[in-house]
């Protein structure tokens, strides 16, 4: 049985560190909602969007927050899987030194692992992330380490497409949420981040982040919470098959999107997986707003993040998915009556 006053109190310690996180990392959000809502049903996430626009910071951030580790790896053409286990250096006498490397360097600590540029990476690191993703464990050194509370972020370059390795439909639909992150849209904001020199040097902005709001070690338990706490109506239920079957048979909605036969868009639509991650992603939702039972607004908030790379085009509009995907969710919201 879930506890309510406890739940009640971990939505309060939630709600106090995503002020905090919005305090450091300005004009984000919206992703900051989303990324707070996938810590607390456990699921990893694909960050999409630009070069330079916060996303460490933001991470890092969280991190802190909750009171555990944060490792970062970038993304090469040469990196090979053994990278993120270890690294062999020389020391000073001349003597060969292995240290544990960035993916179990922390252990147990890790709550937030960041893979930047995951699709500069060859298909066998992307493989490994995704089994240490699946099992929260990998071995090295002949044992096990395991890394029960971490959550995985990984950021695919979208700008340079050059000596990249896209990640596979499979790999893909691992991913709780794909989230944009991009510069933001107010002029006060944008003008803040370039002229105040406190949004220069991210350790001295992460140091107004003085105490830990959360504890990582406690997420997985309280995930368990809200998933029993929270409610779905048989109505909600309906809604979410229709949305489900929208995306695999859209021409069977009156829907118009400029420049596309949507008889010929979609080639799959979202997978089990996908559907079940979206409302688990909605209960926490409706928990965040106080609530003990799903509306539309919650799946309306998890709706572009949980399916956005979960639809697989046709070859000719896969490249404009960036665009094409945005409007496809919206126009499968508004023709999909809501309960
Ligand atoms: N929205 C924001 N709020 C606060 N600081 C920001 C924001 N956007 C960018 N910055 C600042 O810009 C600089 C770059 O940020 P950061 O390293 O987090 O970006 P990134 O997206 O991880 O970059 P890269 O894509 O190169 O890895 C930092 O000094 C950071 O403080």
């Amino acid at each position: 049985m879930a506890d309510l006053q406890q739940l009640e109190t971990a939505r309060e310690h939630a709600l106090a560190m995503e002020k905090v996180v919005n305090q450091v990392v300005v004009g984000q959000e919206k992703a900051v909602r989303l990324i707070l809502i996938a810590l607390h049903s456990r699921g990893h996430v694909l960050l999409e969007g630009g070069v330079g626009v916060g996303k460490t910071t933001l991470l890092r951030t969280f991190a802190k927050a909750l009171g555990g580790a944060f490792g970062r790896i970038e993304g090469s053409v040469d990196l090979m899987p053994n990278d993120l286990l270890y690294s062999a250096w020389v020391n000073a006498d001349g003597k060969p030194v292995i240290d544990p490397g960035p993916l179990i360097s922390k252990g147990e600590e890790t709550a937030v692992f960041f893979f930047n540029e995951i699709n500069r990476a060859r298909p066998q690191v992307q493989s490994l992330l995704l089994r240490a993703m699946a099992e929260r464990s990998v071995d090295a050194f002949g044992k096990e380490f395991r890394f029960p509370h971490m959550v995985v972020f990984a950021d695919r370059n979208a700008v340079e497409k050059e000596e990249t390795f896209e990640l596979s439909a499979a790999a893909r639909d691992r991913f709780l949420f794909e989230i944009n992150i991009s510069r933001p849209e107010e002029d006060a904001i944008r003008r803040k981040l370039i002229f105040d020199p406190a949004f220069h040097d991210v350790d001295a902005l992460l140091d107004s982040v003085t105490e830990p709001l959360l504890d990582y070690r406690d997420l997985n338990e309280l995930d368990k919470q809200i998933q029993q706490a929270i409610f779905v109506s048989p109505e909600i239920e309906n809604y979410v098959v229709r949305i489900w079957d929208a995306t695999w048979q859209p021409e069977k909605l009156d829907l118009q999107l400029p420049d596309i036969f949507v008889e010929d868009l979609v080639v799959a639509g979202a997978s089990v997986r996908g559907m079940s991650a979206m409302v688990r992603a909605a209960k926490v939702c409706a928990w965040l707003e106080s609530r003990d039972h799903v509306l539309p607004e919650d799946i309306h908030t998890v709706l572009q993040a949980a399916l956005t790379h979960r639809v697989f085009l046709s070859p000719v509009y896969e490249g404009r998915r960036e665009k094409i995907m945005p409007l496809f969710l919206s126009a499968l919201r508004d023709h999909i009556p809501t309960p």
